[in-house]
């Protein structure tokens, strides 16, 4: 029996997708079973890496959702309309839904879970998170016994091949992100990639899955690329870093008497210590380091982003539907005649989880500052981190930039908002020009 397949995209992914389709030999049996039916595109004359018959092509979308004899309905257009209004018809049309959107999903989870669950249909997603690496399936199922206590992860593809082309060849930022969007791997307007807000979808969507409740997007914070430097990078190498754009989710201890918990959820450019898994994840790839209990720690790793790896996911997905409308067509259903669906992997949460602010975050801080050359600079600098309970593990200085000095120090753990209120304060010293950089440590 085959599964009609509704198509709307083809782009990157999209064409991905087809490419896996129509050539089933040595996948499972199953992909045999799936029929792409229609494709929903914007164009029609524009040209095609993949031979479709010209009567499968539409640039009517909402055709394609409302057809009755559509089963699974696959979302790669990217966007957050059409692809929201879309992704909806469908649901209400009784289809369920794979999707790569993280866009539209850490916006409208919560409106399109809830339509999922009232007409008893599945929204897949594990393509909008690390690209081909398996990482949605796994936190909902095959680790789903353990209280998960920290994600971090190298969640976007664009940003990580442009910091490693950075380290290795210190090109221009400019030229390797065009190179960068050529290969397939930045979004349609790729500022979502470089300012982390790519990152900031991907980890709100993690963070809900593995710690059970909604993450509204405002509350994480987010920083992007743009302010690290080749010097950062350098700087980085001798103290024996490498610099990453991390995402991270991680449970809050809860202090003495607290009983309420709290999640930090952040997006930054971050140092890593050599020695570190995630030092080691470069050009596209990406990897996402789950600690839970009692498992300990899991990495994931592979690539996050292009047209093969990513269709991966959406033909896994599109798989595991099919596989339980084979086995399940007979089906079991609510008292209201709603489809029963599998706990593991429909999405059922209600609350939304309480996120600790900044400033009480506790991490160490990595800061570049260029100074008038006069002497006591870094004893003053020195004295106010000190004001402010700040201590220091280092201070540089290595040499002049014009008539500037550069001073670049690293931080013990520190509160955020202790270290913030100092780099205030130092800001408006006489002997500070400008202070060009402010990263976070791991
Ligand atoms: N590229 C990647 O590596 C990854 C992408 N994703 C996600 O997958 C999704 C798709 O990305 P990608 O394939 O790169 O995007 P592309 O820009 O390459 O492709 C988008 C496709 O959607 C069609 N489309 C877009 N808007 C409309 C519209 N309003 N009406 C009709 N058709 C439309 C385009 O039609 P036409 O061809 O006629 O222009 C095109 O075929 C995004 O959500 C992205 O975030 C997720 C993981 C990795
Ligand atoms: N633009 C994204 C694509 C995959 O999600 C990235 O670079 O990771
Ligand atoms: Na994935």
């Amino acid at each position: 029996m085959a599964f009609k397949i509704g198509l709307l995209g083809l782009g990157t992914v999209g064409t991905g997708t087809v490419q896996i389709l129509a050539d089933p030999a040595q996948r499972h049996p199953l992909v045999q079973e799936l029929e792409l039916y229609r494709v929903g595109v914007r164009t029609l004359d524009k040209p095609r890496s993949v031979e479709l018959p010209a009567t499968c092509l539409t640039t009517d979308l909402a055709s394609i959702v409302t057809d009755p004899s559509v089963d699974i309905v696959v979302e790669v257009l990217g966007g957050l309309e059409p692809a929201r209004t879309l992704i909806l018809q469908a649901i209400a049309h009784g289809k369920h839904v794979v999707t790569a959107n993280k866009a539209v999903i850490a916006r409208y989870g919560e409106e399109i879970f809830t339509a999922a669950a009232q007409s008893g249909v599945y929204v897949l997603l594990e393509a909008a998170v690390g690209g081909g690496i398996p990482v949605i399936e796994p936190l909902k199922q095959s680790l789903c016994g353990n209280r998960i206590q920290a994600i971090i992860g190298i969640v976007n593809g664009t940003t990580n091949y442009i910091l490693t082309r950075m380290q290795r060849e210190g090109g221009d930022f400019s030229e390797i992100l065009a190179d960068a969007q050529q290969l397939g791997y930045a979004e349609a307007d790729p500022s979502a990639d470089v300012d982390g807000l790519d990152a900031a979808d991907k980890i709100a969507i993690l963070a809900s899955l593995g710690f059970g409740g909604r993450i509204k997007l405002s509350d994480v914070y987010c920083e992007g690329i743009r302010q690290v430097s080749a010097a950062d990078i350098t700087y980085a190498e001798k103290f024996g870093f490498v610099i990453k754009l991390l995402a991270i989710a991680r449970r809050e201890p809860l202090p003495l008497g607290i009983d309420l918990e709290q999640l930090q959820i952040r997006v930054h450019p971050t140092l890593i210590p050599h020695p570190h898994p995630l030092a080691n994840v470069n050009d596209v790839y990406n990897a996402i380091l789950i600690e839970g209990d009692p498992v300990g720690q899991v990495m994931f790793y592979g690539r996050g982003a292009g047209a093969g790896p990513t269709a991966s996911a959406v033909v896994a997905d599109v798989l595991n539907i099919a596989a339980l409308l084979q086995v399940g067509r007979s089906g079991l259903t609510h008292t209201d005649g709603t489809p029963l669906l599998d706990p593991l992997l429909a999405c059922s949460h209600q609350h939304y989880c309480a996120i600790a602010p900044m400033a009480e975050l506790v991490t160490r801080f990595y800061a570049r500052f260029l100074t008038q050359d006069y002497p006591g600079v870094i004893g003053k600098l020195g004295t106010c981190f000190g004001n402010h309970d700040v201590s220091l593990e280092s201070v540089v200085q290595t040499g002049l930039q014009g008539n500037l000095a550069e001073i670049v120090v690293v931080t013990h753990d520190v509160r955020e908002g202790n270290f913030q209120q100092a780099l205030a304060e130092i800001r408006n010293f006489d002997s500070i020009h400008t202070i060009p950089s402010v990263l976070r440590v791991l």
